[in-house]
């Protein structure tokens, strides 16, 4: 069975130097939590669709951020019993002031601490990775 394809992007912001995840919360379904994402269209690279996700439900281009492409992670989970799989980078914003604007698929935004991130995530998997890109966000420069 091939699995179901996603991909997004993790972004974080430095306020009075502390790292804040940024999460949106879903208009449909649980109204689940998670970082900007969404399904790879056909042809499409993960890479591509992470950037047009994350326009498409945060408002926030290539421009307003600094994407490391060096940092991911992926993601293994199953949807309906089928298996999906969500890859991940971590970008940073640039501007901490920059606005985001949701889309219709989301009703919610916040931007989070490390333990306040996984709390909201609520899955173990999610929880792991922000823990794993905050470190590597600290060793970033805020
Ligand atoms: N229930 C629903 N009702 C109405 N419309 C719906 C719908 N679900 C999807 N849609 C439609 O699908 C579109 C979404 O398309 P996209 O925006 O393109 O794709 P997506 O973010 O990957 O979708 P989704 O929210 O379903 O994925 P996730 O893996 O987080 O979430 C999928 C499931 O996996 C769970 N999940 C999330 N992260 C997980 C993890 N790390 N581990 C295990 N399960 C996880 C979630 O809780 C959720 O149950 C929306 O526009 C909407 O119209």
């Amino acid at each position: 069975m091939s699995a179901k394809r996603a991909a997004g992007l993790v972004i974080f912001r430095c306020v009075n130097q502390a790292i804040e995840f940024l999460m949106l919360q879903t208009s449909y379904g649980e109204h689940h939590w998670t970082p900007p994402k969404g399904h790879v269209d056909p042809g499409e690279s993960d890479w591509v669709t992470a950037l047009r996700e994350t326009k498409e439900e945060a408002g926030l281009s290539e421009e307003d951020l600094e994407v490391y492409k060096d940092v991911s992670k992926v993601l293994n989970y199953n949807v309906n019993n089928k298996p999906k799989v969500v890859v991940y980078w971590l970008a940073k914003l640039k501007n901490p002031e920059t606005k985001v604007q949701l889309s219709d698929e989301h009703q919610d935004l916040k931007w989070l601490p490390l333990k306040e991130a996984q709390d909201i995530s609520g899955y173990d998997d999610m929880k792991e990775l922000l823990l794993e890109f905050n470190e590597k966000a600290k060793k970033l420069s805020c």
